[in-house]
């Protein structure tokens, strides 16, 4: 199944990185096709953030390769957009400014970029809380505000880190369906780090699942009920199956 089917937008291979000469992650080799949801599923600790910061450019792997569109890009940061585990927003900027700063890295004038976001807002549920700081925001709309900044970097990959982890479960499950609302209105495409088996199986096209030590991918799997309902993700048996084979990779 490790092949590009429709485009492939981002693709990994054989990356290996270590810290301190242990090899943490391992030959890790997976795509993302466009539009395509993946997640990376694996327990705590095994090496998924340091996967993402191989594929941002941000740690440059000892073996292997990154590619983003066909083109080689090992490395290399500013090519997919990053949403970290924590929100990481400046507490001393207001959601609108806090939105705006790939934009100002980009070298977008100010007044420009706080109109692009501005037109953001209301998709991203926040049209009332451009002014607001992050001290004013509950968890899930610091979220929101992670997310629209991420946006505003790139849509067309993201690398979503766990971006629901910190959040009730309530909040979590409502932060799911926004999700998929905003990526039906912008079109992604999205790698997604989770360690929730229920998270990964509604959101995802695909799921890798990685474990070990070092860490390899040790399964990829295709979900069969696309953005299950509630009820189909208590009784159907194809999902029962998947959940089961899952738990046996982990
Ligand atoms: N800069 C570093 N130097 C040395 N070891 C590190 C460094 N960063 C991470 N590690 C180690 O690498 C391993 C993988 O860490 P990583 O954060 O990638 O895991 P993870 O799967 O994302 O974990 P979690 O799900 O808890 O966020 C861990 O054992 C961690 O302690």
């Amino acid at each position: 199944m490790n092949t590009c089917q429709n485009k492939c937008v981002l693709k990994v291979l054989g990356v290996t990185k270590e810290y301190n000469h242990k090899n943490i992650i391992q030959n890790i080799n997976i795509h993302l096709n466009q539009g395509e949801f993946v997640s990376i599923l694996g327990p705590s600790g095994c090496g998924k953030s340091t996967l993402f910061n191989v594929i941002a450019g941000l740690l440059p792997p000892e073996d292997g390769q990154v590619f983003v569109n066909e083109k080689e890009v090992t490395g290399e940061t500013g090519k997919v957009s990053y949403m970290y585990q924590k929100d990481l927003l400046l507490p001393w900027r207001n959601v609108i400014d806090n939105a705006i700063l790939p934009l100002e890295i980009r070298g977008i004038p100010k007044k420009e970029a706080r109109e692009t976001v501005k037109a953001m807002l209301s998709i991203f549920q926040l049209a009332d809380d451009g002014k607001k700081y992050p001290i004013q925001l509950s968890g899930g709309m610091k979220q929101r505000v992670s997310l629209l900044r991420t946006t505003m970097f790139s849509q067309e990959i993201m690398l979503l880190d766990e971006p629901f982890g910190g959040l009730d479960a309530i909040t979590r499950m409502k932060m799911q369906a926004y999700l998929l609302e905003i990526l039906n209105k912008i079109k992604g495409s999205v790698l997604f780090i989770t360690h929730d088996i229920d998270e990964a199986i509604f959101l995802s096209d695909r799921i890798y699942i990685i474990n070990g030590s070092p860490a390899q991918i040790v399964s990829e799997m295709v979900v069969p009920i696309k953005h299950a309902s509630p009820e189909e993700m208590m009784t159907a048996e194809a999902l029962r199956q998947l959940r089961s084979d899952i738990l046996k990779c982990l």
